[in-house]
């Protein structure tokens, strides 16, 4: 059978903010298989970011058992935490964080050649992702002078570049207007299922995240 990419147990994730706790998440269980493309949805402040950063061991501070494609995070040093993020896991933010003076296929050549792939191979892979998100014609364009819409595309190709496993998309287009956002989510769900890649993409989009294969709840610390 199948590994599953990620699978939470029992985690928990408490701040305390002025000498009050908050327990953020409470006990999370969530498998995700290869492939799979799961939402997560939550009101506001329900912890979905805390939960993306877990998954992308980011930080500590967590309870419980996190394990990446069968290892167990907790059990590694910090360099082999990262070294499981490095090897499987792409991130795309609501704002995109692309390199300013870098233009669109160098933000997407970078990350690669920083995992050891040679650069004609990296900028070969760069220019397909670009391309088969409609930005041939923008390669050589930095990220001001891109519009918001491909901005987040290159973000998204930047995600895919190492082919992760796993994709976490925090608000991926939380920032762009209604059209545009439906556009780039449907462009970037058929490239991470075309590449094989799992997902979880927090969105506050009921209507986008039933074009998912599957739609987790994060309410009162917990899932559903
Ligand atoms: N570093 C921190 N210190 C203290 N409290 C924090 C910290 N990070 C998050 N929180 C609190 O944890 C709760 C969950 O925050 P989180 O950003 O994970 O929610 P979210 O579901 O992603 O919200 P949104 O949809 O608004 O982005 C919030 O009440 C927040 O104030």
């Amino acid at each position: 059978m199948n590994e599953p990419v990620v699978s939470l147990a029992g985690v928990t994730r408490s701040f305390e903010q002025g000498g009050v706790r908050i327990d953020v998440l409470r006990g999370i269980d969530l498998t995700v298989m290869p492939g799979e493309i799961v939402a997560l949805l939550g009101p506001s402040g329900s912890g979905k970011s805390t939960m993306l950063q877990a998954i992308g061991l980011l930080e500590g501070g967590f309870g419980g058992s996190i394990r990446i494609a069968g290892v167990e995070a907790a059990d590694q040093p910090s360099s082999g935490r990262t070294a499981l993020r490095r090897e499987h896991i792409g991130f795309v933010y609501q704002f995109h964080h692309l390199l300013p003076d870098f233009n669109a296929l160098e933000n997407v050549v970078l990350p690669q050649l920083i995992a050891g792939t040679p650069r004609e191979a990296a900028e070969g892979r760069a220019g397909e992702l670009l391309g088969a998100l409609g930005l041939a014609k923008r390669l050589d364009h930095r990220p001001s002078q891109l519009s918001g819409g491909e901005q987040q595309r290159v973000a998204v190709a930047r995600a895919l570049a190492n082919r992760p496993a796993l994709v976490l998309a925090d608000e991926p287009t939380g920032n762009l207007d209604e059209a545009t956002a439906d556009k780039v989510l449907e462009q970037f769900l058929q490239l991470v299922r075309g590449e094989g890649s799992a997902a979880l993409i927090a969105t506050h989009n009921e209507r986008l995240a039933l074009a998912m294969d599957r739609v987790v709840r994060l309410h009162d610390g917990h899932l559903s």
